[in-house]
């Protein structure tokens, strides 16, 4: 058995835990996620009702191939094996690029290490990371990457309105396939922690803190370990099956705000594993920066219904969120009644 020094522990002490299997942290481990079958004639109405009640969903037959998401998952394993020296050269992570624990600028700390990337050609500063190795080879295998699963989350987005019986079909979809479109790109590393987590008795170690993503929607893939958890409506942490071969769908903030709190987006969170590595991809697809992001009467529940939010603009919104600690409830700020922060 290890037996860990204090000091060991204390230096690891910046970084979050939490409870397990308590009251107030309880963990639910029914098989209750949606799983939607893009072939499937009903998706629409079960995208709409996943939305609706997990701000969360499962996609089987997507339709990506899969020697795209295995040509960049083992990419993404020859970089994260690199000596620290060699990954640091990638970073550091302002917001794009290389990072090692800290996530965001605002005193986030968490078990991870990872790629962060801007697909917004607006922005030049991504020019400047130095990927080691084959970068050319490495670029094209994450724009093959994007572009596939762009095109499955706007698949995805197209549903909605054909759901609802409501035109035009990319009123959603539109933002994520505009050339100014500013979404971004993550692939997460995740390093198994045996000796911290025996150490961190009755506790986790937080791999990515609790949180809300800002955009649209999120479309990620991990490989095939767990850790992965989604907060239900009434605050219970849901564990998420990993499954490699699909992909996970969350509402995002802006999604929540166009379908006027139809839609939720939905809070996760990554627990460390203690013997297992975790790898994850994420596309956050989100709209160009001058979008305005309101209450669309036609994604509400009642047309005419109250409005919750005030309007802003997707760079208003960025701008407020950069300024957020991760757990933060980014939206509060642009309720209803609330001054924009960003006036
Ligand atoms: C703490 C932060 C990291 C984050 C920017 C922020 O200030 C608040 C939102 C965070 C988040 C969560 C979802 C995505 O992983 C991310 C890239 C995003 O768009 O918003 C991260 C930001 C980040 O890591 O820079
Ligand atoms: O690693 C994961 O599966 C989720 C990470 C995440 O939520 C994020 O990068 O925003
Ligand atoms: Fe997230």
């Amino acid at each position: 058995m290890v037996v860990l020094s204090q000091p060991l522990v204390e230096n690891f002490s910046h970084i979050k835990t939490c409870k397990h299997n308590t009251s107030t942290d309880h963990v639910y481990t029914g098989n209750i996620i949606p799983v939607i079958d893009l072939l499937d004639p009903e998706a629409n109405t079960l995208i709409i009702k996943a939305c609706q009640e997990f701000g969360f969903f499962k996609v089987v037959n997507h339709g990506v191939p899969i020697e795209t998401i295995t040509k960049l998952e083992s990419e993404t394993v020859k970089f994260f094996n690199l000596s620290q020296i060699e990954k640091d050269k990638a970073g550091p992570a302002n917001p794009f690029g290389y990072g090692n624990k800290r996530i965001g600028s605002n005193g986030d700390v968490d078990w991870v290490e990872y790629l962060l990337f801007t697909t917004n050609p607006e922005l030049t500063h991504q020019k400047s990371i130095t990927i080691p190795g084959n970068a050319l080879h490495f670029w094209a295998l994450v724009n093959e990457y994007i572009n596939a699963v762009r095109n499955m989350g706007c698949m995805v987005l197209e549903k909605i309105p054909e759901g609802l019986r409501i035109e035009p079909k990319n009123v959603l979809s539109r933002m994520l396939r505009d050339e100014k479109s500013d979404s971004c790109f993550r692939l997460n590393h995740y390093p198994p922690c045996p000796e911290l987590l025996q150490a961190l008795s009755g506790r986790n170690l937080i791999g990515f803190g609790e949180h809300t993503d800002p955009q649209v929607i999120s479309v990620a893939r991990s490989n095939n370990t767990s850790g992965l958890q989604i907060s239900l409506k009434d605050g219970t942490w849901l564990s998420v099956p990993p499954d490699p071969f699909s992909f996970f769908i969350n509402v995002g903030d802006s999604l929540q705000v166009m379908s006027n709190g139809r839609f939720r987006s939905v809070r996760h969170r990554v627990l460390a594993d203690s013997l297992k590595t975790r790898l994850s991809m994420i596309y956050f697809g989100g709209p160009p920066l001058s979008e305005k992001i309101a209450p669309l009467s036609c994604l509400m529940e009642e047309p005419g219904e109250e409005l919750l939010y005030n309007e802003f603009t997707w760079s208003e919104y960025k701008k407020s969120a950069y300024k957020t600690r991760l757990g933060d409830n980014r939206l509060s700020l642009f309720e209803k009644g609330k001054k924009n922060p960003a006036q």
